[in-house]
């Protein structure tokens, strides 16, 4: 799957703010150079925004800035129908149990690109990554949750790299891009990049003072670091 460039490109090196829920936070993140800005909507997050939060967050972003990144878990199309309507994502980021099924049909009805959110502890879950490989445009491999987790993502947990330079991985991956997440910091991305090479990293518990709460300095530093290691122009 190719997505058009524009943003909602899934091909240029990806720096993505996620779990974003109050203007003055977007607002740091767009001027230290995020990439992509994601919005959680899902009831049990600490950082779930709801349908008219989207809608206001979404009206006071500047045209051409990032790309908004709409974020669920296993949402169904009245969940999702309205979400989308408030937000107007140029992307969609599913980070449930979602099917291969389900991804397509997801980007059909919404003709937008299909991040597909996989959780990673060991080679198991390196295989299943190839059918989600083949249907999403882009995948972003985060820590696989325990089992007595209250939400999927989000958890500052990271997991062992290492199961990402083998050829197994490749194999599963194949062509498809793939963005790191996962427990990263403004201290720990640059390494994260340079050992991995993902064409984007996505970051959320790392630059918090609280789940739920971002803190300025440390969303500057976590942009600065990535687009450093990216080697993108300040
Ligand atoms: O942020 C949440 O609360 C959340 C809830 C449910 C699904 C996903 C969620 N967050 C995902 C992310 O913020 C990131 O895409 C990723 O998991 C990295 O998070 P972190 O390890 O906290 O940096």
């Amino acid at each position: 799957m190719t997505a058009p460039a524009g943003p909602s490109s899934t091909s240029s090196p990806a720096i993505k703010i996620c779990g974003l829920n109050r203007p003055d936070m977007i607002r740091t993140a767009i001027e230290a150079g995020a990439t992509h800005l994601g919005f959680v909507h899902f009831a049990p997050s600490p950082r779930h925004v709801d349908h008219a939060d989207l809608a206001r967050l979404a009206d006071g972003l500047p045209r051409g800035g990032p790309a908004k990144v709409l974020l669920t878990v296993d949402a169904d199309w009245p969940v999702l129908d309205a979400a989308v309507d408030a937000l107007g994502p140029d992307l969609l980021q599913l980070h449930g149990h979602e099917t291969p099924e389900r991804i397509d049909a997801v980007r059909s009805r919404y003709r937008l690109p299909v991040i597909k959110a996989a959780g990673i502890a060991d080679a198991a879950d390196i295989a299943a990554l190839k059918p989600l490989a083949a249907t999403a445009d882009l995948l972003l491999l985060d820590a696989r949750p325990p089992r007595d987790a209250t939400r999927p993502g989000g958890l500052g947990q990271a997991f062992d790299w290492r199961l990402l330079s083998g050829a197994e991985f490749a194999a599963a991956i194949g062509q498809t891009p793939w963005w790191l997440a996962g427990g990263l910091t403004p201290a720990t991305v640059a390494d994260a990049i340079t050992r991995t090479r993902p064409q984007g990293v996505d970051v959320s518990s790392g630059v918090e003072s609280a789940p739920g709460v971002k803190d300025p300095a440390a969303i500057r530093a976590f942009v600065s670091a990535a687009r450093a290691a990216f080697d993108l122009k300040t």
